[in-house]
Order: structure tokens, then C-alpha cells, then sequence
């Protein structure tokens, strides 16, 4: 099978005088070395994107972290400067990207700021510096100016049974790297939990009754994924559910 197309979602910065739709490496290193597809940035220009174009030429959708924080307007928060930074224009267009992904059935992998946009998405609502919430464990990156450290592998995730995620690894506790001041407050109807951390902070999500592969992590799989066996099982299981729909997608046309 030819190399599968993968959407994926993009942050927009201002650097040396120009105005990039960017996406870190380490998610797209993962995506060709650990899932065996080609990854295709998609630009943030919200309602401009013609999802169903989009989608019918790709086989998955995988969003990025990003420092930047999901606009508390999106479910019901203020506008504050102070949990800032936002990416207004990847909100706009990942939002929508993540309802119709879902809709019409193309794998999904979101990372980071990934899950907190996917709950979102489907109706639910995120707590900003969550790590300030009494009992809640800080679940920052370490200062330091050293990206392995700040993603460095230190926390531990309880796996639920029976979920989607227990069958890929093979403990139903795993170690994982943590490197966010958000998470998840109230659950979307449609999302079901998969992985919580010790303080109940949850962790990892997946789509109900979804037609195909729809995973939320909090955690970063992508930055290991050669070397820490549960990162590189979940963009393999992503890498599988692509491949699947693009053999079905090839079917069906030349059907
Ligand atoms: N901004 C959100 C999501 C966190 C996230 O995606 N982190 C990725 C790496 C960011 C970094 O390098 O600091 C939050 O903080 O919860």
C-alpha cells in the first residue's frame, strides 16, 4: 500500500517577520517512523477549509500539542488574557475538523492540546492550571531547557479495563510523560474515559460507538514513540486503523 495521507493540525506562530502554520517535529518523526504514514499539514485557516475535501483525501487526522490553550469561550469560560496563549485560528479549524473526522469515520489521534480540543469539540469543558486545584498533582514539564527532560517519561496512568486502550498495552498501568497546566473538566457525553492519572485527572479519552480509531491522550506518545514500547503501541494501533481506512476507501472506489 502506497504511504497513507494523515491530516495534521498546525499552530500558527510569528517568527523571523512571517506568519507560520507550523507543527512541531517530533509529532510528524512519529507519524512516518512509528505509524507508517506521511503526515500532510493542514493550515489553520478555519471555516476557508473544505473539511469534506480534506478528508476525502486523507486516511487520519492527528492533533498536535501546543502550548497555546483551546479559547475558554469555545465551552462556556472567560476570556481571559491570563490562561492565555491562544491560537484562535487552530481552534477555528480544528474544532470542526475533529466533528466531521468523526462523522464520516477517519481514524483520529489527539495529542496534548489534542484531547482538551476533542472534548471541547464534542461538548465538554477544560479547568485551566489545574495544578493549582488542592490534591491535584502538577502535571508541568520540569523547567528546564532541555526537551528531554520536560518530556522526560514520570508519571503514572491507570489503563481501564476492558477499554480500548487495555488491549495495546500489556500492563494496565504504564509510566508516561506529562506536560500540560490544562485538563479536562466536564467529559463530553460522546467520550468515554480510557486513562486516568493518580489524582483522577484523566488522561486518556476514546469515541463512543466511534466508526474508527478515536483517541484522546493527554500525554505525549509521540515524543518516544522509537524507544518506549506503550508510545510506539499507539501509533502503530494509529498507523492500523489508517491503513485500514485507506484500503476500504481504495475499495469503495474502485467499487
Ligand atoms: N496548552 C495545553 C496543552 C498542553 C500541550 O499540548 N503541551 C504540549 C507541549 C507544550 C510545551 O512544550 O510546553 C495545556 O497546557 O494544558
Amino acid at each position: 500500500m502506497a504511504q497513507p495521507l494523515v491530516a495534521v493540525s498546525t499552530d500558527v506562530k510569528e517568527f523571523e517577520n512571517y506568519r507560520w502554520h507550523a507543527a512541531p517535529d517530533q509529532y510528524l518523526e512519529a507519524a512516518v517512523s512509528a505509524a507508517g504514514v506521511l503526515p500532510v499539514l493542514v493550515p489553520s485557516f478555519g471555516e476557508r477549509i473544505d473539511l469534506d475535501s480534506l478528508l476525502a483525501a486523507v486516511d487520519g487526522v492527528m492533533l498536535t500539542g501546543a502550548k497555546s490553550n483551546v479559547d475558554p469561550t469555545l465551552y462556556g469560560g472567560a476570556d481571559d488574557e491570563k490562561n492565555g496563549p491562544y491560537d484562535r485560528q487552530r481552534d477555528s479549524t480544528t474544532l470542526p475538523l475533529i466533528r466531521r473526522a468523526i462523522e464520516r469515520g477517519v481514524p483520529l489521534l489527539a495529542i496534548c492540546r489534542g484531547i482538551q480540543e476533542l472534548n471541547v469539540a464534542l461538548g465538554g469543558t477544560l479547568a485551566a492550571e489545574i495544578q493549582e486545584r488542592p490534591g491535584t498533582l502538577d502535571h508541568r514539564a520540569p523547567e528546564s531547557a532541555d526537551q528531554d527532560e520536560r518530556f522526560a517519561i514520570r508519571q503514572k496512568v491507570t489503563i481501564r479495563t476492558g477499554g480500548c486502550l487495555a488491549g495495546l498495552f500489556k500492563a494496565d498501568e504504564i509510566q508516561v510523560n506529562s506536560v500540560h497546566r490544562q485538563g479536562i473538566d466536564r467529559l463530553a457525553p460522546n467520550l468515554r474515559v480510557e486513562a486516568v492519572a493518580p489524582d483522577g485527572v484523566i488522561e486518556a479519552v476514546s469515541v463512543a460507538n466511534a466508526r474508527a480509531f478515536a483517541v484522546g491522550v493527554q500525554w505525549h506518545p509521540e515524543y518516544w514513540a522509537k524507544s518506549d514500547e506503550p508510545s510506539q503501541r499507539i501509533f502503530e494501533a494509529f498507523g492500523e486503523a489508517v491503513r485500514a481506512h485507506a484500503a476500504a476507501r481504495m475499495k469503495a472506489a474502485a467499487a
